[in-house]
């Protein structure tokens, strides 16, 4: 019993530490404040839009996919920032990488935006 309530304990402290990080990059990056701007406007033209659960689905996991790809390459960008503060190629890679990786779900994101909202303007 003692047990079980100390891994609820632990499960929730982690939970906290993952919602410091969630505020953390809520706060500092300019490039999560734009999806969440994004993010925003998407969810209203659902509504305006009504559109359908499943295309609702397709949009709130494509907004999840590309924030939390964010969070991810801001994690990478200090990691590397934190080992190596100084210029190297590599670092700039990595970086470029992350970002990348960032791009291509923003870019099927979009291209998920497209198939839900195209037709329903022409
Ligand atoms: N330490 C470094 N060594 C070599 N190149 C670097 C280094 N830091 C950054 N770069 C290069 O400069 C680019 C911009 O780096 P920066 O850390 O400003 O990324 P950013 O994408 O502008 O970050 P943010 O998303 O925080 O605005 C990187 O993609 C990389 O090509």
């Amino acid at each position: 019993m003692h047990n079980k309530e100390s891994l609820l304990k632990n499960r929730l402290k982690s939970v906290g530490y993952a919602f410091k990080g969630a505020v953390y990059l809520l706060k500092t990056e300019a490039s999560i404040k734009i999806q969440c701007a994004i993010a925003l406007i998407a969810t209203l033209f659902g509504f305006i839009f009504n559109i359908s659960t499943y295309e609702w689905m397709a949009q709130i996991l494509s907004i999840g996919l590309v924030m939390s790809m964010e969070g991810i390459n801001t994690s990478i960008e200090e990691i590397a920032n934190f080992i190596h503060p100084e210029q190297h190629s590599k670092i700039g890679l990595i970086k470029d990488i992350a970002a990348g990786a960032v791009f291509i779900a923003s870019v099927f994101a979009c291209i998920i935006g497209l198939i839900i909202y195209l037709p329903k303007f022409f």
